[in-house]
């Protein structure tokens, strides 16, 4: 595995970077490019930049396709679903085809339920695509406890090899959806985006390859970036 390292200054020049690498992305991409959005804290700073000017411009929305790498099971207006922090960051600000939005179905059933229907709903949208990666780009945070996604340490879905998306169950207060390492290493590129000092020992530990980490331990089909501010590589 390749893993680039890019440090910006702060917050917000991270943000603009990543903006910036992903319209690259996208126009390098001919047809469909697909993108697995990230949730927590760090990456809303990103989606806010790509909603404006002068990103908002020149993504080729026509032809970009968001998934989300994990969801809470909440509901969709709920402050910590990922879907809804996105859609008002980015999605309702951006001319994208409303069926190019592929969010978690965490609204109608179990977790489990929720789970086989987004593995259905990924392995249509591969099928239309044969030959390429599920992911053109997948977004990834990095926890305090090294995890991504919602891969934590210690769950059964890290064990996972045959399933693409599971429901993770116990390791936080409310249920989560993710998807494995097979889908998340079905990825032409990976982007961890890591920022604040909280961070910056478990920073560490992923770039010394510490495989105790679930983040470490994603070994995508392409590169993998991690695009970090001063603050989190403790400079
Ligand atoms: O990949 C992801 O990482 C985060 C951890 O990010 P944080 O910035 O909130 O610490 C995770 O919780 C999130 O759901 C996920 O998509």
């Amino acid at each position: 595995m390749t893993t680039a390292i890019e440090v910006l200054a702060a917050p917000d020049a991270l943000a603009e970077r990543v903006a910036a690498w992903l319209i690259e992305q996208a126009s390098a991409k001919q047809g469909s490019f697909s993108l697995a959005l990230s949730g927590g804290s760090t990456p809303e700073r990103l989606y806010r930049r790509l909603a404006a000017a002068p990103w908002r411009d020149r993504m080729p929305w026509e032809r970009v396709h968001l998934f989300w790498g994990d969801e809470r099971c909440v509901p969709p207006d709920h402050p910590d679903s990922n879907q809804r922090m996105a859609r008002e960051a980015m999605i309702a600000q951006v001319p994208i085809p409303p069926g190019n939005v592929h969010p978690v179905p965490v609204d109608g059933g179990s977790p489990e339920m929720a789970a086989r229907l987004y593995e259905a709903e990924l392995r249509a949208f591969a099928a239309e695509r044969p030959g390429e990666p599920l992911f053109d780009v997948q977004l990834l945070g990095l926890g305090p406890d090294g995890h991504t996604a919602s891969l934590f340490p210690g769950t059964a879905a890290l064990a996972e090899r045959s399933a693409w998306v599971v429901a993770v169950v116990g390791a936080r207060p409310e249920p989560r959806i993710t998807l494995t390492y097979p889908a998340l290493e079905d990825s032409g590129a990976v982007a961890f985006l890591v920022s604040g000092a909280e961070k910056r020992a478990i920073l560490r530990q992923l770039l010394e390859g510490d495989a105790t980490l679930p983040a470490a331990r994603v070994r995508p089909k392409g590169a993998v970036t991690v695009f970090a501010d001063q603050a989190a590589m403790g400079r």
